[in-house]
């Protein structure tokens, strides 16, 4: 039933939520006001060799990523940036097996990956929260469709309400909240069943500038608290280098993985990140390589 009303949603973004998981682990209090790690899934570490993906074959083949490499190491938040069209969402659906590659190999842990993985949560542009189910009843989707223990299902989303700044937001509609709540809600539904990795897919591109501050700092919190690894993919430099252990900068596609850069910042970090003047440095460095890319033309 729940499977069958997620589908309706979006058939190809549905599936990635339309999966099953392991029971979620036993957790203790981590001692912090609004705990929702306890003893939480650790991050998984992500590793890629020669990933390649063309879509259709023929004399209609289209050579849309690749080949690339990534090694995240678990618990790393690392962001793709990378101009529109290059191959930043496939590169995401790769890793996760939702897509199959053209060529190239991706291991989860250590363990090659030969089906889509279960234990991910995933956040898009586009909230994908059901209308009809209030915010609370969007979160606990995962726990119908997972199988998992009601009472700890919806004791963790209290908690990530509460972290999340929606606590007295629960029995509203997704039409009834704003873009930010929103999406807050829909980064409720993708930690609720204690996932080893989030993927973001421009989480916050339809958010105001304001909110887009305020939800990037909630973000690195919660992340601080969870240490789930992240794949963040962005347009967004600040974003990027406001949010990231790490950066990889794409070229035009086919979509290659042409720089990376280590973000060597202090967390947690400012709302105003030109207080760091290194920021200046890695965000001019970014503006250079998709200048020289010819991704810039001024
Ligand atoms: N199912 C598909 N069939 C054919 N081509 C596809 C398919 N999915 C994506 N593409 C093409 O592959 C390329 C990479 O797409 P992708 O969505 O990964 O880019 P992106 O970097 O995420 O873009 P954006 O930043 O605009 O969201 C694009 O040219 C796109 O049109």
């Amino acid at each position: 039933m729940a499977d069958a009303v997620v589908q309706t949603l979006n058939p190809d973004k549905a599936t990635m939520m339309d999966m099953t998981m392991a029971d979620m682990k036993a957790r203790t209090s981590s001692g912090l006001v609004h705990p929702v790690g306890g003893a939480s899934a650790a991050g998984a570490s992500i590793n890629a060799r020669g990933l390649t993906k063309v879509f259709g074959s023929g004399e209609n083949a289209f050579h849309a990523l690749g080949p690339i490499d990534l090694d995240i190491k678990p618990g790393e938040f690392v962001s793709i940036i990378g101009p529109s069209g290059c191959g930043k969402s496939t590169t995401m659906l790769l890793v996760t097996g939702l897509e199959p590659s053209s060529a190239g190999t991706v291991e989860i842990d250590g363990k090659p990956l030969t089906a889509p993985i279960s234990e991910i949560g995933i956040v898009f542009q586009d909230h994908l929260l059901l209308d009809f189910r209030t915010a609370i009843n969007n979160v606990m989707l995962q726990q119908e469709i997972r199988g998992l223990d009601r009472a700890t299902l919806r004791e963790r989303a209290d908690a990530l309400f509460a972290r999340l700044g929606l606590s007295g937001a629960e029995n509203r509609y997704p039409w009834q909240l704003s873009g930010g709540m929103r999406q807050r809600v829909s980064i409720a539904r993708a930690l609720v069943h204690d996932p080893s990795m989030l993927l973001m897919d421009e989480p916050f591109g339809a958010l105001d500038a304001i909110t887009r501050t305020q939800i990037r700092h909630d973000l690195e919190m919660l992340w601080l608290e969870t240490r789930k690894t992240v794949l963040f993919i962005t347009h967004s430099i600040e974003e990027a280098v406001g949010l990231s252990d790490r950066v990889l900068v794409m070229s035009k596609s086919p979509g290659t993985i042409v720089e990376e850069i280590i973000i060597d910042l202090p967390r947690p970090r400012p709302a105003h990140l030109g207080e760091y003047p290194e920021f200046s440095k890695y965000a001019e460095r970014i503006y250079r390589i998709f200048e020289k890319l010819g991704v810039y033309k001024f």
